[in-house]
């Protein structure tokens, strides 16, 4: 048996003091291995600076090879350089000892690709424990690092031969013996946490008996108290979650699971895995959607903690469309028109009956062969519903309307008749065309009878309650027409005030528009060229960039290669049309969890869904294990789980705490406002990180003002650890303790109100305070009706 020490941690006796020693000694042999790595890293650095500044001299070589071959060493080089010069929290923290490998060839890491042992790594010895050896020993890290001789002092995360470092459990530990995690802070080790998978075996490493440190360092991380911006986990996923980030990039990778599964932190990993994988598919390519810009600010770390920076765009879905940004929220029956696919066919026809309304005058009248000729309104009507007849974008019609005007002038003005040529008919009719399109008064009377119409302009002129009621005519119904309507009003002409959901709608209209032709836009400039001052030339990225450039020019989305799709459970079908415009061609990494749905139709979502996807091939995982909540908070948030899909499979939590979730009631609603202060007081002083305040949406901004001044000493600190939400915005985040307020409120909001008091219940990583009001029907425990066992 291998010596198993420090997994007492009472550091006291000899046993105690042996494990510290033990302790220190693997901690110095890491350090001394972190150290090799620097000063290789330090080598490699100089290696790129070198070949940048090489590259820079060959500008002189004017032949169009040597500059593309130029380009190419400066691209490469310039984002090693960068990912070799960020400074890595931790870039070295795994390492796993491996027994001799079966049927092993050496892979571009230097690392042997066998996943099974040999059949002679263990040795029977008859009254004995089995024997092995250590054969190989990886480290893994952010980046990998070969020596001067190619042999591997770092394996990168997302290597094949790191993949065992993830999945081997002591039920299929494969070749690994131990796996240990590794503590860094820049250049210095703080410690080690090792798991022994093989515990049956003797294990030998350079002679000496395997030690084995502390308590394996899932623990530790989930304990961890949290600050406002997620970490990666690159060091603890988990076997499970590895399935998904490695799973290959075809077709459609669906995941699901239940609350703290990791979807988030996995889909995250996945991307930076995907461009690992295949840079040069993937350079720039990335899209991941998140629900609200609350998430967006919450995981926008993990990817550079990854050493990947820039070639993954995070948005949120009310940031998805250029120039466009949501600041506003609607109503939840508001929501659910808004973000109903009948709106579809709403946008349609206000997109071609919005220039009814352009402030053009009634009648056109020009002068031609000195007589004046004149259409009426009526004759315009006709013109205008020639132009438009079809499905071309509005704004791609001028061009024809400016055509058909000119037919129409030319018939009223009797020319025709005349001439009995025909040759010459259309000779004077095309001088009379070349005459008239080129007056003043024709191209003013032009310009504002087909005005170029934005989206914005079409969701202000929708905002009239009479014009969106014929628009939507028999798709909507006349309560639902006066509350779109009327939140269309808040969007001022510069797009304040616009809610995702208008977001969505904007972006249908955009294609239903269509931008006319622009001259280029002037290039942006490039990171590299900063890096190299070379701006002369066009660079691979550059290229690259300039093709995604065309189409949006257009008028179409740009088209990226992967799509992640978070939270998709959310996803109205307006905002599933709007995604799905974004990848036409992308494979896709869909994650979400439908007991956590605010949106109350699925199946119409469904629906659009997999239009976005369109009909691809789906390969389905399952996430099984809450990773965020200790076991007390999960069986409490279970209650409310079985309300909002009765027999629904919960995710397994993996710690206790001890501490169970604490009921409190107020005895009138007016008690509320002391009551959630001293409540969130409490909270702040039994957790270190921070604390989260849930209530109803329609509560915001009241509940903000409860908690602007919290009394007593240190409340500046502790105020930055406080954060005050509604229900709807603590989608896929967490806090070290949540206050959920009047839970009955926040499950009345709407029809699909107790999953999302689901979510907000399951937000607490250490601590769950819920504060009832008479109105929630506290039991003697004061627990509410809501939280009750159904
Ligand atoms: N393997 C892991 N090691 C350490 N921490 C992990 C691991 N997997 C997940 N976590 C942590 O668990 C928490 C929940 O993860 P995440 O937010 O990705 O879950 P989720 O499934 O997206 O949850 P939700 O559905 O509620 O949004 C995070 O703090 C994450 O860092």
């Amino acid at each position: 048996m291998s010596t198993t020490v420090d997994r007492c941690r009472s550091g006291q006796g000899r046993r105690g003091s042996e494990a510290l020693d033990v302790r220190e000694r693997e901690i110095r042999d890491e350090q001394r291995h972190l150290d090799a790595v620097y000063r290789r890293l330090t080598e490699k650095i100089h290696e790129a600076e070198y070949l940048m500044a090489d590259a820079a001299r060959r500008v002189q070589v004017g032949t169009p090879g040597a500059l593309a071959e130029r380009d190419a060493q400066v691209f490469r080089a310039g984002l090693h350089l960068s990912r070799l010069n960020n400074e890595f929290e931790d870039f070295l923290f795994g390492r796993i000892d491996l027994l001799a490998g079966k049927d092993g060839e050496r892979g571009p890491d230097g690392a042997t690709t066998s996943v099974e042992p040999a059949d002679d790594a263990v040795t029977e010895t008859p009254g004995g424990d089995p024997t092995a050896e250590i054969a190989e020993t990886l480290h893994i890290g952010r980046l990998g690092v070969l020596d001067a001789d190619y042999v591997p002092l770092v394996i990168d995360w997302r290597a094949p031969a790191a993949a065992p470092f993830y999945r081997a459990t002591p039920v299929a530990p494969g070749r690994v013996v131990r796996r240990r995690v590794i503590r860094s802070k820049g250049r210095q080790v703080l410690g080690v946490e090792d798991d022994l998978l093989r515990p049956e075996l003797r294990v030998l490493s350079e002679g000496h008996e395997l030690p084995v440190v502390g308590d394996g360092a899932l623990m530790a991380a989930l304990g961890r108290a949290r600050g406002h911006r997620m970490t990666d986990i690159v060091a603890s996923i988990q076997a499970e979650q590895d399935e998904v980030i490695r799973a290959p990039a075809v077709s459609v990778t669906e995941v699901t699971g239940g609350p703290g599964t990791g979807k988030t932190a996995v889909a995250l990993h996945r991307a930076a895995y995907l461009l690992y994988q295949d840079r040069r598919r993937y350079a720039g390519g990335i899209l991941v959607v998140s629900p609200t810009p609350l998430l967006v600010s919450y995981t926008e770390g993990v990817l550079p903690s990854l050493g990947e920076e820039g070639q993954v765009a995070i948005r949120a879905l009310g940031d998805l469309v250029e120039g466009a940004s949501a600041d506003s929220y609607d109503d939840q029956a508001v929501a659910r028109v808004k973000g109903s696919a009948a709106m579809a066919r709403v946008l349609q026809r206000a997109a071609r009956g919005v220039l009814e309304s352009a402030r053009a005058p009634g009648r056109l009248r020009v002068v031609a062969f000195g007589r004046r000729v004149e259409l009426d309104g009526e004759a315009l009507s006709r013109v205008r519903q020639q132009a438009l007849g079809g499905t071309a974008p509005v704004n791609l019609l001028r061009p024809r309307a400016r055509r058909l005007l000119l037919d129409a002038l030319w018939r009223a003005s009797g020319a025709a008749r005349r001439y009995e040529d025909p040759g010459m008919a259309e000779e004077a009719r095309e001088a009379f065309t070349d005459d008239i399109g080129a007056e003043d008064a024709f191209i003013d009377f032009l310009d504002a009878w087909w005005p170029e119409v934005t989206p914005l302009q079409v969701l202000a002129a929708m905002s009239d309650e009479q014009r969106l009621g014929r628009w939507a005519r028999r798709v909507l119904r006349p309560r639902e027409i006066r509350q779109v309507a009327r939140s269309l009003r808040r969007i001022t002409p510069a797009g304040a005030g616009l809610s995702a959901h208008d977001v969505a709608l904007l972006d249908e209209l955009r294609v239903l528009l269509g931008t006319p032709a622009r001259p280029a836009r002037p290039r942006e400039a490039d990171p590299l060229d900063q890096l190299t001052g070379l701006q002369e030339l066009t660079t691979y990225a550059e290229r690259r960039s300039a093709r995604r450039e065309t189409p949006e020019r257009e008028g179409e989305r740009v088209d990226y290669a992967h799509i992640i799709v978070d939270e998709a459970q959310d996803l109205t079908p307006m905002q599933w049309r709007m995604v799905g415009r974004r990848g036409r061609s992308a494979t896709w990494t869909v994650v979400g969890d439908p007991a956590q749905s605010s949106w109350p139709a699925p199946d119409e979502a469904a629906a659009e869904r997999d239009a976005a996807l369109r009909g691809r091939a789906r390969r389905r995982f399952e996430l099984t294990v809450n990773y965020r909540n200790p076991a007390e908070i999960a069986r409490v948030a279970d209650r409310v789980l079985q309300r909002a899909v009765p027999g629904a499979r919960p995710p397994r939590a993996v710690r206790e705490t001890g501490v169970a979730p604490r009921f409190t009631t107020v005895p009138a609603p007016e008690a509320l406002p002391g009551a959630v202060r001293a409540e969130a007081e409490r909270l702040l002083a039994e957790v270190e990180g921070t604390v989260g305040v849930v209530v109803a949406m329609g509560r915001r901004a009241e509940a903000a003002r409860w908690l602007a001044a919290p009394a007593g000493a240190g409340a500046g600190e502790a105020l930055g650890r406080l954060v005050v939400l509604g229900s709807l915005e603590v989608k896929g985040l967490e806090y070290d303790a949540t206050l959920v307020v009047a839970p009955g409120e926040i499950a009345g909001e709407s029809p699909s109100g107790h999953r999302v008091l689901y979510v907000a219940l399951t937000r607490a990583t250490q601590r769950l305070t819920v504060l009832s009001t008479p109105a929630d029907e506290p039991g003697p425990d004061g627990v509410p009706e809501p939280l009750r066992a159904p």
